[in-house]
């Protein structure tokens, strides 16, 4: 498997191969890897070592919605599904900000007005997050990134590219009424909403918070830059666009969304099976 794109810290080249000191095992080719669960029924065990550029390739997923669109929900339900590591632009962004760093201070002026982090802070996180040794070894489903022209382009350079990007529809009347009303319990991380998802007693209700940029004002203004941006980011990925309709029951939208990842599955390992005889009988 190729480097994900973070070639200051990963020693490994993206045409797979290593480069001269290969201090970290975790992104070589050749290591023993856990089989995540798309191909874990599938596998064929192979007495002879394959070749880095003929081994099956990991699902890679990206996902994009506007604000309160689902993403969270819905890739809950992927991570746990096809065991990928789910990587949110927005919950690396607010950890940053609770731990104080640098980089947290500067990303929260840009939040709080709703306007996209710089990508000298966005773009770097993410290609670091791609590099480490969970997303090496299980696979990743990008949320919220790219959204920008800038920043798709950045991971395509790097060669970082989905098999499937999954755009959640919601219409705009549905997400203003849910982001006004979602709260976050900080002790279990669950997101409540006080008319749809209300929590389960007064204890709970008590000790919810709701996100700075989740007022009205914020998100109208999160909405408008999301909408300024989709085509171009879209324009990159158009062949492997899935648009999914985010207005009915969470349940029904996964099993679109399913479907559609199934479908991608499907493809891949055919086209992976077919390389590998193919190299096989060479
Ligand atoms: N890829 C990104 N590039 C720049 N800024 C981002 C990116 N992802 C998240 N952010 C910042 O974090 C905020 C919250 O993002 P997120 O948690 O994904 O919520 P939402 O999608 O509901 O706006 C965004 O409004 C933006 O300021």
């Amino acid at each position: 498997m190729a480097c994900l794109g973070c070639f200051s810290v990963c020693p490994m080249k993206r045409d797979g191969s290593l480069s001269p000191s290969p201090s970290s095992s975790s992104c070589s080719p050749f290591r023993i890897r856990r089989t995540p669960f798309l191909f874990r029924k599938r596998v064929v065990v192979q007495s002879t070592l394959i070749p880095a550029s003929k081994k099956p390739e990991l699902l890679k997923v990206m996902i994009s919605g506007a604000p309160a669109s689902g993403k969270g929900t819905q890739c809950e339900f992927i991570a746990n599904k096809y065991g990928l590591v789910h990587i949110a632009a927005g919950d690396l962004l607010r950890a940053e900000i609770k731990v104080g760093s640098e980089n947290g201070k500067q990303a929260k002026s840009y939040m709080e007005k709703g306007k996209l982090v710089p990508d000298e802070i966005v773009v770097t996180m993410i290609k670091e997050r791609l590099c480490q040794p969970d997303v090496q070894e299980n696979s990743w489903l990008l949320d919220g990134y790219p959204r920008s022209l800038s920043q798709a382009t950045a991971l395509e350079s790097s060669g970082i590219r989905p098999d499937i990007f999954i755009l959640l529809n919601v219409s705009e009347e549905s997400l203003i009424e849910r982001v006004v009303g979602r709260r976050l319990d900080p002790v279990t991380g669950r997101i409540y909403h006080l008319e749809y998802s209300p929590p389960e007693n007064e204890e709970i209700a008590a000790r919810l918070t709701q996100r700075f940029d989740d007022t009205e004002e914020k998100v109208k203004f999160r909405l408008q830059t999301y909408h300024q941006n989709l085509e171009s980011v879209l324009e990159v990925y158009k062949n492997i666009i899935v648009k999914v309709n985010g207005n009915s029951a969470k349940e029904k939208v996964f099993n679109e969304i399913d479907a559609a990842i199934t479908a991608v599955v499907e493809k891949k390992y055919k086209a992976q099976s077919t390389s590998v005889a193919t190299g096989a009988s060479q």
